[in-house]
């Protein structure tokens, strides 16, 4: 139902002085058949020397002051701040002045058949299960409400099972004798006191009202049953209630957990006790009101009885501990208390059995969980998901009262999304004026919880701008013309036949029939009590006449009332011949609806059962997309955990990479220096090692010079060594002795008249050759592989000039040994062409020098010194060098 009038702003809402939220709209007032939303503001202590950050100003104003430390402290955003409500209750304030003011006169709505709706709201430990449980001693709202509940009713009360839930939202009434069978069975089905020793029956309470029957639910621990003897009641009472109406009450008790619905007071056996509870549906009844499909509805017929199924539902509140409050509530839980009530019939002996006139009132108290930040409880796993889902609840109710707020203000029709949550759905029919709602919102001054605190007084400001229509008034007194007083002429009656004996005449034992027939005067009168009938005398006549008068009287209203009697007898024939015709066609008619009734109940079943598998699969198919978004998420999480992993190494590869690049850099450049040095050195060293070999070959041939002397062969002045020059490649590839380098030929340059023997000529005429083999002084024999191949030869140790001087003689060998380096024997033979000359004389030209080494394979050589890490290049060059270095064509053999 939508409230589309919107009223004029209540003067305590706009007190001067008092710094309002801008643009706040104006706040109905109640003439309009609505209410607002009632929410009162209720300041839990703080020990003594904590900072606060909240203060009441007034009975209706509280100011709320930033801490420093507060988030919007340090984002800036932070000012002191006013807020408004119904009522504030200081820390000081009782649990009696508190239920006084906000459900007491709930408590008489719903004994007047009117709904109501009471939520505490806060965040974590602001004192909501303080204010809705309270202590033994000092009971909160839920206890205070049950106990004037039964203070009102206790005379009135129907016996137990005369009215029974019919668990679609509705009762029904038994015959006294239907209801008698259910007593006996319950009775049968208590558990023997024997059989379970740790529990035991809770005595009636006195004056606990005629229920009768006692309850099955009323057991309850010994422990528990001392609490409840501390336990101090409220004594206070409702009046005016309808004295003819009998009355019941009938108490439920659900949470709501992770967004399902759970029975707290399902009957479970002892040993599927941890077993978890099943959820419940919510469904719409035949007047559109949202209940819980299945819950069970326990009548109760004291206070004890009703306490006894809030602490049973309490024990099986998930009850999780955080490290805000070490008992916090884990879900929302709602009890509710349905009292029913139907007038007694004209004997004022039963209950009439006609729904029609039943009236059921019902106030909801509900304890919401604490809305709490996760990272500040440090919440993780199974508490991480609670608190999503308590969190989300709570803003879907926030939603839900800013959209009706919305449409009031706008009158516009966007629909409420009661529907997105379970406490909203079962909440529904309260916000579309099947009740009165009120809230109290509990606070927690401490300066520590501002940024949290200021979120609940915005939203709780915002609730009491929301209205909601009036619920008409039920009529109690149906106007079915049954005469007031009924139930007392009946107790007057019951006691009156109690008193006299079986034969009719007042029993020994009472002390006079007259006082019986006194009582039950008020009740059957037919006028005002007798006048005097002393006969005074000179009065007798007046005495007589005044006594006709009042028999006149009498007599008329006896008449009058036999009349009206025969007139009600005979509507009532006239009724009872009307409605016996209507009940036999209706007999006809309800065979035939029964017929088809039986059809529709068949498929309703059908259609129930399959929709019972439809939300069960519905169900579950909730929980694995929950379950699914949050796996997402998580991996969503991971992937970008992962992710930033990635490009740190990425990071740190390159990083690497760029130092290896730096060091590989440096170490080539390193190498390169190292490697020049080590070649220059090497190349000093070659050129060195071929100075000497020059000065030895110089030396040989001024050996050879000397020894022969005559011998003529002229002799060039030395050149001068030509330039050791860099080598290439093709220089080393494409080797060519330097048969003409004048240091070895010891020819004279400037004539140039004999070409130098290449061995490709020495080639051809090998067999034509006649070798002159000079071995001067000791040669020691090796036993070298590699001999010199001269087929035709002449040794001589000393030269002789008719030795070369001759035609037979062609080539010319000197064989010298020398110690290598190494200590080895080194043996050079230097060999030259015997050419004849223009004089006519012969000249040897020294084209090629070999030399024979023999050297041990595991001593270290020179060349190895340049390490097994030689460049190829870097060789190549070296043995050019070499090459070079031996200008004179010199040639190893190894
Ligand atoms: N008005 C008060 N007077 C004295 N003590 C109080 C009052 N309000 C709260 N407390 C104490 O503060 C503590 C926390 O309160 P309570 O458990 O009621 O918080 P809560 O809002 O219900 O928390 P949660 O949402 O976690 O269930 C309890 O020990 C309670 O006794």
């Amino acid at each position: 139902m939508r409230i589309s009038k919107l009223c004029s702003v209540t003067p305590s809402r706009t007190k001067a002085g008092v710094r309002k939220t801008p643009g706040r709209p104006a706040r109905p007032s109640q003439s309009d058949g609505v209410d607002p939303v009632e929410v009162v503001c209720r300041l839990r202590p703080v020990p003594e020397g904590e900072e606060r950050c909240v203060e009441q100003l007034d009975d209706t104003t509280v100011l709320v002051t930033p801490p420093a430390n507060s988030q919007a402290f340090r984002y800036g955003t932070a000012k002191e701040q006013q807020y408004k409500f119904g009522t504030v209750f200081p820390d000081t304030a009782t649990q009696k002045q508190l239920f006084d003011a906000v459900a007491k006169p709930l408590v008489r709505d719903l004994l007047n058949g009117k709904n109501g709706l009471l939520f505490a709201y806060g965040i974590t430990g602001s004192g909501k299960t303080h204010t809705m449980m309270g202590s033994q001693q000092d009971g909160g709202i839920m206890p205070r409400c049950i106990d004037v509940i039964f203070n009102s009713i206790v005379n009135y009360q129907a016996r137990r099972f005369v009215f029974k839930p019919d668990r679609l939202n509705s009762f029904d009434v038994q015959t006294e004798a239907d209801a008698m069978l259910d007593r006996q069975r319950e009775i049968l089905n208590t558990p023997k006191p024997g059989k379970t020793p740790r529990k035991r029956r809770v005595p009636p309470t006195p004056g606990g009202g005629g229920g009768g029957g006692g309850g099955g639910s009323g057991s309850v621990t010994p422990d528990e049953s001392d609490a409840a003897s501390t336990r101090v009641p409220e004594v206070s009472q409702v009046s005016g209630l309808d004295e003819d109406n009998a009355f019941a009450v009938f108490v439920s008790y659900v949470e709501i957990y992770n967004n399902y619905v759970y029975d707290l007071l399902e009957e479970v056996a002892p040993e599927n006790m941890k077993k978890s509870l099943q959820s419940r549906m919510l469904r719409e009844d035949n007047n559109k009101n949202i209940y819980v499909h299945g819950a069970s509805e326990v009548e109760v017929s004291t206070p004890s009885e009703a306490l006894d199924a809030l602490r049973r539902g309490q024990r099986r509140r998930k009850v999780a501990h955080t490290t805000l409050n070490t008992e916090s509530s884990r879900s929302h839980s709602v009890f509710t208390i349905r009292v029913v009530q139907a007038p007694l019939d004209p004997r004022g002996e039963e209950v009439l059995d006609d729904k029609a006139l039943m009236v059921v009132g019902q106030l909801s108290l509900v304890d919401l969980a604490g809305s709490e930040r996760t990272n500040r409880t440090k919440n993780n796993g199974d508490r991480l998901r609670e608190a999503g889902n308590i969190n989300n609840s709570l803003m879907v109710l926030r939603t839900c009262i800013e959209t009706l707020r919305e449409n009031q203000l706008n009158n516009a029709n966007k629909m409420v999304p009661y529907r997105d949550s379970r406490i909203t759905h079962l909440f529904k029919n309260y916000f579309d004026g099947e009740g009165k709602v009120k809230m109290v919102v509990c606070v927690n001054p401490r300066a520590e919880e501002y940024d949290e605190t200021i979120h609940v007084m915005k939203f709780a400001e915002l609730t009491q701008e929301v209205v909601v229509a009036r619920p008409a008034d039920r009529p109690l007194d149906m106007g079915i013309g049954l005469t007031p007083g009924r139930r007392k002429a009946n107790q007057i009656l019951r006691e009156a036949q109690r008193r006299l004996g079986s034969d009719g005449r007042p029993s020994e034992a009472e002390p006079s029939g007259g006082e019986a027939a006194a009582e039950l005067a008020p009740v059957f009168c037919l006028g005002p009590v007798w006048p005097s009938m002393a006969m005074t005398p000179g009065e007798e006549e007046e005495t007589v006449r005044c006594l006709v008068r009042f028999l006149e009287r009498r007599v008329q209203l006896r008449a009058t009332l036999l009349h009206e009697l025969q007139r009600q007898q005979d509507a009532f024939r006239q009724l009872l011949v009307k409605t016996e015709m209507e009940m036999s066609a209706l007999r006809q008619e309800n065979a035939q609806l029964r017929a088809s009734s039986d059809g529709s109940s068949r498929r309703t079943a059908a259609l129930e059962a399959r929709l019972a598998s439809a939300e069960a699969a519905n169900d579950s198919l909730n929980r694995r997309f929950r379950e699914l978004n949050e796996n997402q998420a998580a991996l969503v999480n991971e992937l970008g955990e992962k992710e930033m992993l990635l490009n740190q190494e990425g990071l740190e590869r390159e990083r690497v990479k760029q130092r290896m690049k730096t060091r590989m850099q440096q170490e080539k450049e390193r190498l390169a220096s190292d490697m020049k040095s080590r070649i220059k050195m090497n190349r000093e060293m070659l050129k060195t090692e071929m100075r000497a070999k020059d000065e030895k070959l110089r030396a040989l041939r001024d050996i050879i010079n000397n020894e022969e002397a005559g011998f003529a062969v002229p002799s060039a002045p030395p050149a001068p060594a030509p330039r050791p020059r860099p080598s290439t490649a093709n220089e080393t590839a494409t080797f060519r002795p330097s048969r003409s380098d004048p240091r070895l030929s010891g020819t004279p340059q400037p004539k140039r008249t004999v070409a130098a023997t290449t061995r490709h000529r020495r080639s051809k005429s090998t067999d034509a050759e006649v070798w002159l083999d000079h071995r001067p002084g000791h040669v020691l024999e090796l036993a070298t592989i590699f001999q010199p191949k001269m087929k035709k030869r002449k040794s001589v140790t000393k030269l002789d000039a008719k030795d070369v001087i001759n035609d037979k003689t062609s080539k010319y060998v000197l064989t010298h040994q020398d110690q290598d380096s190494q200590g080895e024997v080194e043996t050079h033979m230097v060999k030259g062409d015997v050419l004849p000359t223009v004089g006519g004389g012969r000249a040897v030209v020294f084209s090629d020098m070999e030399t024979l080494r023999l050297s041990n394979p595991g001593a270290k050589r020179p060349s190895d010194e340049l390490g097994p890490g030689l460049d190829y290049e870097l060789a190549r060059e070296r043995c050019a060098t070499g090459i070079e270095g031996h200008a004179a064509g010199k040639r190893r053999k190894t």
